[in-house]
């Protein structure tokens, strides 16, 4: 059925992210107060609205370097145990309030290291702050579930250590990993070892490819290390022609990533501030979607991109005209790709999510039934 949904009811439909930082999406009052509990004197203001506009400059990076420079301050509070705890309950809880039903959030525990804390701390205190933010979302009536990837710098060296924590900590809440920062000149071979490491250990991962670089950097990500999904993915279109006609010619990388299903976490509103596409009219999202790729919708990061779920259902709404079919296909596509067993992705897609579309779907046909009788009244 053909229904445009409203801003309201992309606010309340149940929504599944599988890709967004915990440093990227950090609320600036919280930075502003961090920073004063525990002494940070390097942020370019305390006022939080100034903070705000500041990380917002990153909508205006035009490239992934530039763009991952607004990380420094986010990073630069997130160095005590209390501080990580505090900043993970409170993205679980504006995760809930959004809609959100299941997340998977990712940091990179190696950056929290600058005053000491060990990489076990990190993750604990990440894992703890999920517990006490779904708790709280849960006694307000929103529940979430809420797992960590463990994310390696790709220009750091360290991805096998951090391979191995995120094995250490799967029955604990970790779900997997992934390597993010720069792409160009780190290409996802670079930890080929972390992800043999990984696949010997039966663990799941995503890489960060297909963003600040092109193709060879997807290819190296499926073929060589073995990704489930893709991070962004969203240069494979450099492997698909359109034709006048509109009909798409595949690549065979195109091909192997259609047809093997493979996840493309795109997120379209950090991609154009990263500069990797126009803007959101112009995201490849809409043909990937129309040639049926396993397309999945996210944030990236709340802050530096101003935007949340909704924002980014609601501005694909606006400019392809998608409908609450199309926002419960991408649901589905992104609850199927989860790192959760099988048997759980199935329950929360029959239980929570169908019924939750269908409650929206049915509110809008009595909505339709009531406005007729008054119109025939
Ligand atoms: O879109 C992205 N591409 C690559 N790296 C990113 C992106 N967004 C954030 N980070 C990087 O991931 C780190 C851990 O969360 C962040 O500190 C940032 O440097
Ligand atoms: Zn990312």
């Amino acid at each position: 059925m053909h229904i445009v949904p409203t801003e309201d009811q992309i606010r309340r439909s149940p929504k599944v992210l599988l890709h967004d930082h915990l440093d990227g999406g950090v609320r600036p009052s919280t930075v502003a107060e961090l920073a004063e509990e525990t002494g940070y004197d390097a942020l370019p203001t305390t006022d939080v609205d100034g903070l705000d506009r500041w990380f917002a400059g990153a909508t205006t990076a035009g490239s992934l370097e530039e763009y991952l420079e607004r990380f420094v301050h986010t990073v630069g509070v997130m160095q005590t145990p209390g501080a990580i705890s505090r900043v993970a309950a409170e993205c679980a809880e504006d995760l809930a309030a959004d809609g959100v039903v299941y997340a998977e959030v990712r940091y990179a525990p190696e950056l929290s290291t600058q005053r000491g804390m060990g990489l076990d701390e990190v993750v604990e205190s990440i894992l703890d702050g999920f517990r006490q933010g779904a708790a709280r979302a849960a006694a307000a009536g929103r529940r979430i579930r809420i797992g960590v990837l463990l994310c390696a710098m790709r220009q750091e060296p360290r991805a096998r250590e951090i391979a191995e924590l995120a094995v250490k900590y799967r029955d604990s809440g970790v779900v997997g990993f992934d390597i993010a920062g720069p792409e160009a000149g780190f290409p996802p071979t670079r930890s080929l070892d972390a992800f043999e490491y990984l696949r010997r250990e039966n663990c799941h991962f995503t890489i960060h490819a297909g963003e600040g670089f092109g193709l060879p950097s997807i290819w190296e990500a499926i073929q060589w290390c073995g990704a489930a999904r893709l991070g962004h993915g969203v240069r494979i279109v450099d492997d698909i022609t359109v034709a006048e006609d509109g009909t798409a010619r595949l690549g065979r990388l195109a091909s192997f990533v259609r047809d093997r299903r493979i996840p493309l976490e795109m997120c379209p509103r950090s991609n154009v501030h990263t500069g990797t596409v126009p803007s959101v009219a112009e995201h490849p999202i809409a043909l990937l979607r129309r040639l049926n790729f396993r397309v999945t919708v996210n944030t990236d990061n709340r802050l530096m991109s101003q935007t949340s779920m909704s924002r980014e259902f609601g501005e694909l709404v606006e400019c392809f005209d998608y409908t609450l079919d199309d926002l419960q296909w991408f649901t589905v596509n992104a609850m199927k790709s989860a790192f959760l067993p099988f048997d759980q992705r199935l329950a929360l897609i029959n239980e929570v999510i169908k019924p939750g579309y269908a409650a929206l779907r049915s509110e809008s046909l009595f909505g339709t039934v009531a406005s007729h009788a008054v119109a025939l009244a």
